[in-house]
């Protein structure tokens, strides 16, 4: 599923500066993406609530996954295995892979389980709500689930292997998405051959587009890379790398999705400058980002090749560019992946 299929879509604004979206075309994905803008733009003054509560989130979600379960699907053959997951540590990440496996139709939600210390209540529901199962502890997790997702905070994961380390794990699969604790760390707290693998991946799994690069251990076998592969790459792309990219991998795509929602917000503050209305600006903003990524993954052109085709001799887009160079916009973001890079390098060592 393509979660950038959109092209054809057409936005308009009628006079009272309602916006009109004609997107038959758009995936069912996209729509659901659509309905996620459209709520947020048209209640706005609900929005800080909402945020806080993810009630138009967990909506959001839903349609997502009830659209999507009328659709056949042509992730049977991972389905089949009727692998068993679990997550150790219920929140951000841990729900957008989930989701996203489920939403992918890979992983069956009966087939999941999840346990989060705290039990954070939003967590939880958030979890149950898509039909996995909240266990009452990590062993629980350890022992009903083939492949182990650690996705606790990184200064939280030596605690937790420390803790399960006693479990029979022979047959298990250990994944660690734990920005900068490295394969060497993570080995040295399981028993001697355990599996293990490292996945870095970022948010936007939750949609179908995350950008995730795995690394494997020294008992990992090419299968257990090869299964991790199909499954992140259910929810995005997946590449696998020599873990010492893996603090880069952290700073680029991991942190990244943080770096383009600034972008949005400003790209959007800058419409609504102008006189847009913000759900225009916001949804125009999004849509530029989204469709000028796209043409850089499908022409396979380098970005500069590309910037220049709109950029006329004259025109109002070197004027524009101009007052990036001179904002520093391209060391700034340079400077972003380096130093969330750095961090992620600090955390291996603390
Ligand atoms: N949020 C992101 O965009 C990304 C996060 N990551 C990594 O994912 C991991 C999780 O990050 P988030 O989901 O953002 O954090 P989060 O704070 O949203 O979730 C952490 C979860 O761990 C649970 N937890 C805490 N102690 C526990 C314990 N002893 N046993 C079981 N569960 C426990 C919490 O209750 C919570 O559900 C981190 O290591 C982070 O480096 C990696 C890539 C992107
Ligand atoms: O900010 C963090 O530490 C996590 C790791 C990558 C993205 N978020």
């Amino acid at each position: 599923m393509d979660c950038m299929d959109n092209t054809k879509k057409g936005v308009k604004v009628s006079d009272n500066s309602e916006i009109i979206s004609n997107g038959k075309t758009e995936t069912m994905l996209c729509n659901n993406v659509k309905e996620k803008y459209d709520i947020v733009g048209s209640k706005s003054s609900l929005l800080l609530e909402e945020r806080k509560s993810n009630a138009t989130f967990e909506r959001f979600l839903q349609s997502v996954i009830s659209k999507f379960n009328e659709e056949t699907s042509d992730n049977t053959s991972l389905s089949q295995l009727n692998l068993k997951i679990g997550f150790i540590g219920a929140g951000k990440m841990a729900q957008a892979i989930c989701k996203g496996f489920i939403i992918s139709k890979l992983i069956k939600a009966e087939n999941v389980s999840a346990s989060s210390t705290g039990m954070n209540t939003s967590n939880v529901e958030s979890m149950k709500n898509i039909g996995v199962r909240m266990a009452n502890s990590n062993a629980d997790v350890m022992h009903s689930s083939d492949i182990i997702i650690i996705a606790v905070k990184p200064h939280i994961v030596s605690t937790v292997l420390q803790e399960i380390n006693c479990i029979e794990m022979k047959s298990k699969l250990f994944v660690s998405v734990a920005a900068g604790i490295t394969l060497e760390k993570i080995e040295e707290l399981l028993p001697k051959n355990t599996r293990a693998i490292r996945v870095m991946p970022n948010t936007p799994c939750l949609v179908q587009c995350g950008a995730s690069v795995c690394s494997p251990g020294s008992s990992a076998t090419k299968e257990d890379c090869d299964m991790i592969v199909k499954l992140m790459s259910s929810i995005g792309i997946c590449h696998v790398a020599p873990e010492r990219l893996l603090n880069g991998v952290t700073g680029l795509s991991g942190s990244g999705p943080a770096y383009v929602f600034q972008m949005v917000e400003a790209m959007s503050d800058g419409g609504v400058k102008q006189g847009l209305p913000r759900d225009l600006a916001t949804k125009l903003a999004a849509q530029t980002l989204m469709g000028a990524a796209k043409m850089v993954l499908e022409t396979g052109l380098h970005p500069g090749a590309l910037k220049d085709a709109v950029t006329s001799p004259g025109g109002t887009t070197i004027s524009g560019l101009h007052e990036l160079e001179k904002g520093g916009l391209r060391a700034a973001l340079m400077c972003a992946v380096e130093a969330a890079a750095k961090r992620a390098s600090e955390l291996s060592h603390s």
